[in-house]
């Protein structure tokens, strides 16, 4: 059995259901990094086990969280909680289906979460792919980041595949230069990093995806994959350069666009796909996901989508 771990935040969702009337508010779970475990989970075949790690609370809602990860056959092996905190919350504020979002977890249990290191040493020690964010940094306190992006060039040097999505939102960092410093430490020690063309463009400037892609490989990535919404996204491995057009959509809601694709495309390249079949993968998967409401769709919406488990 192989493990993908998946590290960061998980939350309580809430995205409007316009259906339902005007202030009706449809409660569910997600986090860049759960999203992207949900859809590696969807689309590995069964001989791969799905790890989240995260802390969680002692509130109401951390217990049905568990349950709803249980229960869609990702693990709580790596999850910790913290009695005296809760699980945060978001929630999706759409303008012609773009989103931007509301927090409330500034005391969050996840913030707590790499205060183990054993149970970090056992987590990395025990997965063959393992994934975080930018927000999973962002998060944490400066000795939780160094925890985390030193455990992950260890991961690297030891041949496991480790994966960092920059993840930009500078509403959770303390400034633009820490935010830029930090992302630019962890890329050095990851395998595959995954940026958003966008947001890179608005924090650090790049003019175009191909200088995107090779401003992280400079940082030390070996592939990077610049997605780019409905515009071309470029993959660059090693020193090879690949260019994937895209059809423009008009979204329902983009909100987990970028972390479907990074499940699909890690599920494909983990089980030997190309990059570049593997971006298709990522691709069809964002399709489903930008065309319903909230970051994640049932995993059985997906067939056709995701490959068959
Ligand atoms: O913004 C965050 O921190 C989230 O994790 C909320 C969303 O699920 C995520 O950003 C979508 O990519």
């Amino acid at each position: 059995m192989s493990l993908f771990l998946s590290i960061g935040e998980a939350m309580v969702e809430l995205s409007s259901a316009p259906d339902a009337g005007e202030d009706i508010w449809r409660l569910g779970f997600a986090g860049d990094t759960l999203n992207t475990a949900w859809y590696a989970r969807a689309c590995l075949p069964d001989d791969w086990d799905v790890q989240y790690m995260t802390r969680l609370g002692q509130d109401p809602f951390s217990p049905r969280l568990l349950d709803f990860l249980a229960t869609n056959s990702i693990g709580h092996r790596f999850i910790t909680t913290e009695a005296s905190r809760s699980v945060g919350l978001y929630a999706i504020q759409l303008e012609n289906g773009e989103r931007s979002f509301a927090y409330w977890r500034g005391q969050s249990a996840a913030r707590l979460l790499a205060e183990d290191p054993a149970l970090l040493d056992e987590a990395f020690a025990a997965s063959n792919a393992i994934y975080l964010s930018g927000i999973t940094l962002a998060i944490l306190p400066e000795k939780g980041r160094d925890a985390l992006i030193s455990r992950l060039s260890a991961a690297r040097t030891a041949g496991k595949t480790t994966i960092f999505d920059p993840n930009l939102r500078p509403k959770l960092w303390e400034s633009a230069d820490s935010m830029r410093d930090w992302l630019t430490r962890a890329a050095a020690g990851a395998a595959l990093v995954l940026p958003s063309f966008d947001d890179e463009a608005e924090w650090f400037g790049d003019t175009s995806p191909e200088a995107c892609a090779r401003r992280w490989q400079q940082a030390g990535a070996a592939e990077v994959v610049v997605k780019n919404g409905g515009g071309s996204m470029v993959i660059l491995q090693d020193d090879r350069l690949d260019t994937r057009h895209a059809e423009k959509v008009s979204p329902v809601d983009s909100t987990g666009a970028g972390d479907s694709f990074n499940g699909g495309y890690l599920a494909a390249r983990l089980t030997g796909s190309t990059p570049l079949e593997a971006a298709e993968a990522g691709h069809a998967i964002a399709l489903k996901v930008i065309g319903h409401r909230g970051a994640l769709i049932a995993m059985s919406d997906l067939k056709g989508a995701a490959r068959s488990r």
